[in-house]
């Protein structure tokens, strides 16, 4: 089953009185396990479709399903359902809690699950804590981190609540290149091991090329599409 599909989504930004179009007319099916990028010239919608893709906006028109749902017809408490359990986020600059040390940072979002216990939390921090190579640092806070170790936290937090969509917006923006290889390399592997369909995107050709599928968007619309 496509574990996100666009239909005909326009969205419009209200600048004062003026309209800007930020997608026009995108439509996309996006199958689960897939590991797919959106590039694009900054401006050409990316970020746009990434927020509609993790609920975090309504398109202007068209349809946004998240598996069988239509999120554009979901109220608030539904939407905060599919984010908190069927989605994962990694943002650019990390958005890590400082006070907290990189085992409780991973942590976090389980908190609010209450259907996990206690036990099965510890065992998936420690799981994904090692997974991301970052078992010797559980202590340290971030600002002890690198930024490529930082992003390996976000990496390791975003699954924790074994989402079955992980979108990141620009995850390497702020590594070096090497690092953000390293970083979408570390994704890919989840990718393949856990099955988590991931999105992201990204200016960087040697960051796209990793990418099995890469959706090329300019000014709001698909311009081509390459698959590996
Ligand atoms: N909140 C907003 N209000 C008004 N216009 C906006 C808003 N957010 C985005 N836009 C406009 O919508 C268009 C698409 O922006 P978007 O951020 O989705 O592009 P992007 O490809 O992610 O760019 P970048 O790579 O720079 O992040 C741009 O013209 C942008 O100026």
């Amino acid at each position: 089953m496509a574990t996100v599909t666009i239909k005909q989504v326009e969205k419009d930004y209200m600048l004062g009185k003026t309209s800007v179009p930020a997608l026009r007319g995108v439509n996309l099916t996006i199958e689960a396990g897939e590991f797919l990028t959106l590039a694009g010239s900054s401006g050409s919608g990316k970020s746009t479709l990434l927020n509609l893709i993790g609920c975090l906006d309504q398109p202007t028109r068209g349809e946004v399903w998240i598996g069988d749902a239509q999120v554009s017809n979901l109220k608030e408490k539904q939407l905060n359902f599919i984010r908190s359990t069927m989605i994962g986020f990694i943002f650019q600059s990390y958005n890590l809690i400082p006070v907290l040390n990189v085992y409780e940072n991973i942590e976090f979002p389980l908190l609010i699950h209450k259907d996990v216990s206690a036990e099965e939390r510890k065992a998936r921090v420690t799981y994904f804590m090692d997974a991301v190579g970052l078992t010797s640092q559980a202590q340290k806070k971030p600002s002890e981190l690198s930024g490529g170790q930082r992003q390996r936290v976000a990496v390791a937090r975003a699954l924790v609540t074994k989402p079955s969509i992980v979108l990141a917006d620009e995850p390497t923006a702020n590594l070096d290149s090497k690092t953000g290889i390293e970083t979408i390399e570390l994704m890919q592997e989840i990718n393949r091991k856990e099955g988590t369909t991931f999105i992201f995107s990204t200016h960087d050709p040697k960051v796209m090329q990793r990418a099995d599928r890469i959706i090329y968007l300019e000014d709001g619309m698909i311009k081509q599409e390459e698959q590996e």
